[in-house]
């Protein structure tokens, strides 16, 4: 497996030119706030000042965790799966966001501890039927860890689309989310756990110490990949493929919520040009996640409340970027229209 090489999305030219477009429209300058910078990068990325969104869709990665033996989740493990039908019969959260936005949705099964069988409209991906519990030994091989990240990048290879969502759904995966947070930004537990699913204060308290005695355990594990692959979930791992492969394609890539970024935190310590390539969607209420956006220096467009996942961030904001492409293609400029400019 070799880990895609993602070019800066930065080019002081195209700037300069996209800075005059977007100035010479009919309005006052900067009005239009985070519409404007998010044009910009859109331009930065697909590397013109004639924008557009085509074919945007979501991946939805799935995938169970060992560590759920601990006790760490509101809901029980079988949710997993049975979400994942709910996925496929077009009830979940994410099927009705997606559908209001015409945005297309890919379900992949990257190790649901279930066995499904051959189904419409699930991608089969299993690599195991749930990672190992990480109390107890790394939650997956480096090798499968590996076999996840190519598994990830080889679905998005050859996708017509260039904007991609992400999304994932794995009970238990909010304690992968904080175990990697912690590893790979040095913010203590304490700030790096959250409710997940709506765990009470006691339950935090437990998940918190869960994850800090198998810290301990693993205190071996330094390297991006060997984290990773000891505290993460297939699913996130096929996501941080994925992701990799999507920035290297020049895709527009939308951020949903705390288990997304924290993929998202693993593809940057190996390709940190990837930033310029992420649009992140919202702040969950998930509260390790404004923190971890932080880390990044990540501006969110929303702020919901939501703590949810499933990609649902993504396919809110998919309209503000829809209306940052169209103001840029469909406004006059104070030239074509006659409008007088800012008096010097
Ligand atoms: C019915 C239901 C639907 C969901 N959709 C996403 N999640 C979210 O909750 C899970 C993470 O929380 P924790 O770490 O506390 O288990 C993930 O599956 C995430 O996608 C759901 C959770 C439930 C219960
Ligand atoms: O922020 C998220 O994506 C999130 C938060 C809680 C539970 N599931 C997902």
């Amino acid at each position: 497996m070799s880990i895609p090489t993602i070019a800066a999305s930065s080019n002081d030219t195209l700037a300069a030119s996209l800075d005059q477009a977007i100035n010479n429209k009919t309005k006052p300058l900067g009005s239009l706030g985070v519409l404007e910078s998010l044009a910009k990068q859109i331009g930065l990325i697909q590397q013109t000042t004639k924008i557009a969104l085509h074919n945007p869709a979501i991946m939805v990665f799935a995938g169970d965790h060992g560590v759920v033996a601990e006790g760490i989740s509101a809901y029980p493990q079988d949710v997993t799966w049975q979400m994942v039908e709910n996925f496929l019969a077009k009830g979940a959260a994410i099927n009705v966001f997606a559908q209001q936005n015409n945005c297309a949705l890919h379900i992949i099964d990257a190790g649901v501890n279930h066995h499904f069988g051959p189904r419409d409209g699930l991608i089969d991906r299993k690599l195991a039927n749930g990672t190992q519990n990480f109390s107890r030994q790394a939650a997956m091989s480096r090798q499968t860890c590996e076999a996840a990240l190519a598994s990830g990048m080889a679905l998005v290879a050859d996708l017509d689309a260039n904007v991609l969502g992400f999304g994932e759904m794995g009970i238990g995966n909010t304690t992968a989310a904080a175990a990697l947070m912690h590893k790979l930004t040095g913010i203590a537990v304490a700030d790096c756990v959250g409710a997940g699913t709506g765990l009470t204060s006691d339950g935090i308290r437990h998940k918190q110490d869960v994850i800090e005695a198998a810290v301990a355990l693993h205190s071996t594990a330094i390297e991006p990949l060997d984290v990773l692959a000891t505290f993460g979930g297939l699913e996130i791992a096929m996501m941080a493929g994925a992701m990799l492969k999507a920035a290297e394609r020049r895709m527009v890539l939308l951020i949903d919520g705390f288990i997304v970024t924290s993929a998202l935190l693993v593809a940057a310590r190996l390709q940190p040009a990837i930033l310029g390539y992420c649009v992140f969607s919202h702040c969950s209420d998930e509260s390790g996640h404004q923190r971890m956006l932080a880390n990044l220096n990540a501006r969110p467009l929303l702020q919901l409340g939501l703590r949810l996942g499933e990609g649902t961030g993504c396919a809110l904001a998919l309209p503000l970027l829809h209306a940052s492409v169209n103001f840029l293609n469909q406004m006059a400029t104070f030239e074509s229209a006659q409008v007088s400019e800012k008096a010097e």
